[in-house]
């Protein structure tokens, strides 16, 4: 990413939603996606933001500046910020100024990233909450020059959460052993069923939940899947 943007690449902006996801789930809030994404999982449910090769991104995104993004949203509501890879954009002046109108406006924010990059100081010093999300060998594989490695230091940044993309208890097996392997506390972990219907996400649930209780960690549905659909603005 230019380091210099005055912009932010913006797939969409939207309010009045719920978080769908992990931890926060049921939480009124609105939420600001960036484009870019620094690797390609199989099953991306947002891959018009990054991916070039089947998406015109011309089309997708939106160069818009910290003001015009914050003018589109609620004061008061928690952000979701999400991508893509969010925290690509971290070094950006755009970026760091959103960050500072949204403190302005009094708006919580959550940061829904993959875990490869290290966060900012200036979200640390905010009390950001991260909703971290490894990928798991269900991801497929990257392009070679991609790596699915999470930074380290999440467990030691409080509002930090892992929340795994699981198929099946096979999967939540493996999300505990990477939770484990990091350090990460079993309460601050999470696992949501892969998929983009209700269906899907219904057939899959009983089993990764009988999973996840047995593991001592978290399962959360798609709540805005099941409600909405797997649409853009919601
Ligand atoms: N409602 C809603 N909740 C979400 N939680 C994480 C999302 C994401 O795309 O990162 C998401 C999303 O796209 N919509
Ligand atoms: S890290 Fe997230 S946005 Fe990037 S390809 Fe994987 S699922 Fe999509
Ligand atoms: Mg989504």
């Amino acid at each position: 990413m230019p380091g210099g943007a005055t912009t932010l690449p913006v797939s969409e902006v939207f309010t009045n939603t719920i978080q769908g996801e992990g931890p926060r789930a049921g939480m009124a809030c609105q939420f600001v996606r960036l484009g870019g994404c620094n690797l390609s999982c199989s099953w991306c449910d947002s891959a018009y933001t990054w991916d070039a090769s089947r998406y015109s991104l011309r089309a997708e995104l939106t160069p818009m500046t910290a003001t015009e993004i914050a003018a589109q949203l609620t004061p008061g509501l928690p952000v979701v910020l999400s991508g893509g890879e969010p925290l690509l954009h971290q070094n950006s002046p755009a970026f760091r100024q959103l960050i500072h109108q949204l403190t302005m406006m009094n708006c919580d924010v959550h940061v829904e990233t993959n875990g490869t990059l290290a966060p900012p100081a200036l979200l640390l010093s905010r009390e950001t909450t991260f909703i971290v999300s490894p990928k798991l060998g269900n991801a497929g594989d990257h392009k070679s020059s991609q790596s699915p490695q999470p930074w380290m230091g999440w467990p030691r940044i409080a509002r930090a959460h892992l929340k795994f993309v699981v198929a099946d208890a096979d999967d939540v097996g493996e999300a505990v052993a990477r939770a484990d392997a990091m350090g990460m506390p079993r309460r601050r972990t999470w696992v949501m069923p892969l998929g983009t219907t209700t269906e899907e996400l219904l057939e899959r649930w009983p089993g990764i939940a009988r999973a996840a209780a047995d593991h001592y960690i978290n399962a959360s549905q798609r709540l805005h899947v099941l409600a909405w659909g797997d649409r853009k603005g919601t």
